[in-house]
């Protein structure tokens, strides 16, 4: 049988991208969706969004839904402070073991812990296994009919605080409604629209930032 488009995305970083330059990984990984095969990153313009926020919220943990191949972890981890962390929870086994690939390749091994299993599952278990009071930042990139349990469920598990910046990815396309909803009309979020493109297309997409205040 063939390979999968992760994997052709991994050999791609492999053969174009320089080992422990995070920067290299990214530009191999958007040059190769951009001009070979698709595949569903955040991407390069929706990416220097995601920076911006980053750099701004400069969390020492963030917590990321839905890793796919790495790509975001690669772009969230870079730009993290020495002792930060990223935890990421990918179900998809497959996709882990490329992911885990990818994150290495960048030499952010040390900054990342890629979970296997369901974010319903192993949110409820992130203070006792990781021994996490609350999250500093938040990237939904997931299914996207499991954005809004999956913030309730952070609520609920008191994994929030006063500040806690979410950032969920694909609020226009592939569309996330009810999360839009649920975010824009709670007193316990500030929330603003980034417009941008679907990544490696010209459709329009863009990121949500929702503040949580209580
Ligand atoms: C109509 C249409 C279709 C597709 C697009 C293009 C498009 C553009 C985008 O940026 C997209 O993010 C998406 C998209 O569908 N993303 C879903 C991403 C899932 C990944 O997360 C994993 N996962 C999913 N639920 C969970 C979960 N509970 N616990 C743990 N991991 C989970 C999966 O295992 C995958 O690794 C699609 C645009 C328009
Ligand atoms: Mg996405």
């Amino acid at each position: 049988t063939g390979s999968s488009r992760p994997q052709r995305m991994l050999k791609a970083v492999q053969k174009n991208a320089t080992k422990g330059d995070p920067k290299s990984v990214i530009s191999a990984i958007d040059y190769y969706c951009r001009h070979k095969e698709w595949a569903m990153n955040v991407g390069d313009d929706k990416g220097l969004i995601l920076d911006s926020v980053l750099t701004e919220v400069n969390p020492s943990t963030a917590l990321e839904l839905g890793t796919y191949c790495g790509y975001s972890s690669v772009r969230i981890a870079r730009l993290l402070s020495p002792d930060s962390k990223l935890i990421t929870i990918e179900f998809n086994p497959a996709f882990a073991a490329i992911a885990r690939q990818i994150i290495a390749y960048a030499g952010l091994q040390d900054k990342v812990i890629l979970v296997e299993g369901a974010s319903g599952d192993l949110i409820p278990k992130m203070k006792e296994r990781f021994g996490i009071k609350s999250f500093d930042f938040v990237f939904l990139d997931h299914w996207k009919d499991r954005y809004v349990p999956d913030t309730k469920l952070l609520e609920d598990c008191g994994l929030l605080k006063k500040g806690t910046v979410l950032l969920a990815d694909n609020v226009i396309c592939p569309g996330a409604p009810e999360y839009l909803k649920y975010v824009r009309n709670n007193p316990r979020y500030e929330s603003r629209y980034y417009p941008s493109n679907l990544e490696y297309t010209k459709v329009e997409d863009g990121l949500e930032k929702s503040v949580f205040l209580e």
